[in-house]
């Protein structure tokens, strides 16, 4: 029998690109699968901290291995921001978020809009002392105005160096070079070892 993992995300758009990435190797379970858990408090300074309170508190909560993404954008303009805080940037929707983006960088020039998606993947069993991190980055700058409609979040404004945007990339494409995909790489032997009943990460 499949070992079950939980992927703790309340975000629609990781779900479906994690879904994507691990194939069939474990069954995967979603919190919609399960009766409502309440959302831990993202309190971490770093995506680390984030993704490990995050995969331990569904853990935790479920008994389940849990997968969690906590992931965002850092801007060299801003120093860095709205890095940890990109899902709280602004009110509203993805796209309230990306054009206050826009509306911060206006008459930034090319050279100075560069920018990285990072993501911190974080394993955690439930009861046990350790979980696993495993981090993946994506390269690129911000864009003057949003194009193509795949993908979620920021990816409209979010323009690789071959010179598309994040979201006119397929859900492939977007998978080999994202931040997400790189991570997910990383973590990939951890879930197979998960998979096959070793002990994960010993
Ligand atoms: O591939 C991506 N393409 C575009 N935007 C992205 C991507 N990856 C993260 N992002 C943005 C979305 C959100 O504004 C923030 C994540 O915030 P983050 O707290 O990790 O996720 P969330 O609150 O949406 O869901 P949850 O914490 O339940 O996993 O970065
Ligand atoms: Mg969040």
């Amino acid at each position: 029998m499949k070992p079950r993992l939980l992927f703790a995300t309340t975000n629609k758009g990781k779900l479906r690109e994690l879904r994507g990435l691990v194939g069939d190797v474990v069954d995967v379970l979603a919190l919609s699968d399960l009766p409502p858990i309440p959302e831990p408090v993202e309190d971490g300074v770093t995506f680390e901290e984030n993704a490990e309170l995050k995969a331990r508190a569904y853990a935790e909560a479920t008994g389940l291995p849990a997968l969690a993404d906590d992931s965002g954008l850092c801007v060299d303009a801003l120093e860095g921001r709205p890095g940890v805080y990109s899902a709280r940037y602004a009110e509203g929707s993805d796209k309230d978020r990306y054009e206050k983006l826009l509306g911060e960088l206006s008459g930034v020039p090319d050279e100075k809009r560069t920018a990285a998606f990072v993501c911190a993947l974080c394993l955690a069993l439930p009861g046990k002392g350790r979980a696993l991190i495993e981090v993946g980055r994506c390269e690129g700058r911000i864009g003057h105005a949003p194009r193509g409609s795949h993908g979620f979040g920021y990816d409209p404004v979010f323009v690789l160096p071959g010179g598309k945007s994040m979201a006119e990339l397929t859900s492939e494409e977007k998978a080999g070079i994202s931040h997400r995909g790189v991570a997910f790489q990383k973590m990939k032997p951890h879930l197979l070892a998960l998979a096959s009943g070793s002990p994960v990460g010993g």
